[in-house]
């Protein structure tokens, strides 16, 4: 070997084939779990390399040995990558961070989704690893109760040890499995009763501030956040977080507002979001909201008495704690963490159909007119006879409730799920084995090869018209299924039925002036859970309905 040439090879080349090495070695390892690891000693290698050979050569060196290690990544993606026959942009096949560019743009992440599925078809590789999928078969192979999937890396993004993080960031399928058995108990039937009267309580509240505020325009977005929040306070803690009383967003949760659309963005790249979260101060708007989750949780567990029938969801938690039951969430932190699923996942999404629903009732005034009539029947002497089984025995509601959730889902995408090492086969299409696959809840319940008038708000498709317009045979998964699927459904379609029949049983509701709904129905944003611009509605009260009988504890008048 000649000197400049064997100089070069002892320096720059030989880190350069270190990249590529290193590229080779860890191909078959899922490299996010250890990502943290990775950029810690990283960083310390090259403090040492600047420390024995100087700051530039040790730029030389990273510069080549991160060139050879990236260039094999990209060429391994592109050619050989069990992914490599999908189509997609280029980008997106090369590297994660095409998706966080596409969900940084505006901010809907969906419709970026939907013109990919529009330019490259059904299955569209949008990450390196990861398949876009549109057809319908594909739901119960990916979501069903038997899909072998696993839920993806996606949900590595607060950690990968499942006795720290929540039940819904929980990967390992059995711990998933055993553990849902206690929340499970938190949404049974004989549960579920108990929570009832206390949502009717929160709906009570709900009208008198209508009552109060008739004729004038209330942005519904923010309202039907205070609503449901104050129902998770209330059957989520028994504790109540006086948002409707108020007419303000609690400070804990504002917190976590002021900062979805960063989570929105960077969850495209999850170890990322896991880093991030693990440097002290990256993640402070969330540190506030989860001192105050950390704080309810542990001022309930010096208060409760484990004598009682659990009268919430977090007692159910807790209960199993207490009794050391196999399904109890296996550390403090878990619980905690699981604290903060019980107000995310039940109030946001909650808060986002609500306000969907009220959307379309003063978008499709004739839908409105038969549900007002339908529930007359029901109750002739108006709301002071509402019950929840009269409620319930008007179809109708439901009917509504589900077409909101078709055409505005609270989750625009199905969470991502890995598929067995196996892979699977979606009608002609052969997915190989450990790649993450996903599809677009929003897309996938408006394509019209599957929804007739797809894109029309009727109802009667989840009633009178079901057979006619196909709905059994359509994809419909705003709860997801299977497994992984939102043990909370029965309760959010409760505290639907209960607001919406008691809105519609006590107003007219229409546009407020000035207000024509396109900014609402085009403008929600992807940002982890939906982002909804404001919507002004106006609520008439109806002639000769009597206002809700309210408990004095909770008059606003007080
Ligand atoms: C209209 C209201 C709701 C909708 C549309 C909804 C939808 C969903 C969806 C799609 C998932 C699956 C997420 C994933 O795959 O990553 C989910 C999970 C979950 N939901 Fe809901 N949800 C609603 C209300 C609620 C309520 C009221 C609660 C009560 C606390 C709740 C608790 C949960 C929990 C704990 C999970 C995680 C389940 C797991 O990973 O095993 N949800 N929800």
């Amino acid at each position: 070997m000649d000197k400049p040439f064997a100089a070069a090879w002892n320096g720059p080349g030989a880190a350069m084939l270190s990249g590529i090495a290193f590229h080779l070695s860890i191909r078959s390892i899922e490299f996010e779990l250890i990502m943290f690891h990775f950029l810690s000693a990283c960083t310390a290698a090259f403090a040492g390399t600047i420390y024995t050979v100087g700051l530039v050569r040790a730029l030389l060196l990273v510069t080549s040995f991160n060139i050879g290690l990236f260039s094999s990544i990209g060429f391994y993606r592109l050619v050989f990558h069990r992914c490599r026959n999908f189509p997609g942009p280029l980008a997106a096949k090369l590297t994660r961070f095409y998706a966080t560019r596409l969900a940084a743009k505006d901010l809907q992440y969906y419709k970026e989704l939907a013109k990919l599925h529009e330019q490259y078809g059904d299955f569209v590789r949008t990450g390196p690893r990861e398949i876009c999928i549109l057809d319908k078969s594909a739901v119960s192979l990916i979501y069903g109760p038997n899909s072998k999937t696993l839920k993806s890396t996606w949900y590595g993004q607060t950690g990968n040890d499942p006795k720290k993080c929540s039940i819904h960031m929980t990967r390992d399928f059995n711990g998933h499995r055993i553990r849902k058995r206690a929340w499970d108990k938190g949404f049974s039937v004989k549960a579920l009763g108990t929570y009832e009267p206390r949502v009717k309580d929160k709906a009570d509240l709900f009208m008198k501030q209508l009552h109060k505020n008739a004729g004038r325009p209330m942005d519904v977005s923010a309202w039907a956040m205070y609503f449901s929040f104050d129902v998770m306070g209330e059957v989520g803690f028994g504790k109540d977080f006086n948002n409707l009383i108020s007419g303000e967003e609690h400070p804990a949760i504002k917190a976590v507002h002021d900062h979805m659309a960063m989570l929105g963005v960077l969850s495209t790249v999850p170890w990322l979001l896991n880093i991030l979260g693990s440097i002290p101060g990256a993640a402070a708007g969330y540190s506030e909201f989860f001192s105050f989750c950390a704080g309810q949780m542990r001022e309930k567990h010096a208060n409760w008495d484990n004598e009682l029938y659990p009268q919430d969801i977090v007692s159910w938690l807790l209960k199993a704690v207490k009794e050391g039951d196999i399904s109890a969430s296996p550390s403090a932190t878990a619980l905690e963490d699981d604290s903060r699923v019980v107000i995310i996942a039940g109030s946001e999404t909650t808060a986002t159909t609500l306000a969907g629903i009220l959307f379309y009732l003063a978008k499709c005034p004739e839908k409105q007119e038969k549900l007002q009539r339908l529930l007359d029947e029901a109750m002739p002497g108006g709301y002071s006879e509402w019950s929840y089984e009269k409620a319930r025995s008007v179809p109708y509601v439901d009917d509504f409730i589900n077409e909101a959730l078709r055409l505005r889902p609270a989750l625009l995408t199905g969470g991502p799920r890995e598929t067995p090492a196996e892979g699977i086969q979606i009608g002609d299409t052969y997915i190989p084995g450990k790649t993450n696959v996903l599809i677009s809840t929003y897309q996938i319940q408006r394509d019209p090869r599957w929804w007739k008038q797809s894109l029309e708000f009727i109802p009667e498709r989840f009633g009178e018209r079901r057979e006619e317009m196909g709905t059994a045979d359509a994809p419909f998964m705003p709860f997801s299924l299977g497994h992984y699927g939102c043990p909370g459904k029965n309760l959010a379609q409760m505290s639907l039925r209960i607001s919406l029949s008691a809105i519609v049983q006590n107003f007219d509701v229409s546009f407020a002036p000035g207000e024509t709904g396109e900014n609402f129905d085009n403008g929600a944003l992807d940002t982890f859970t939906v982002t909804l611009p404001p919507l002004h509605l106006h609520f008439h009260p109806r002639k000769g309905v009597r206002g809700p009988r309210i408990p004095r504890e909770n008059s606003i008048m007080a």
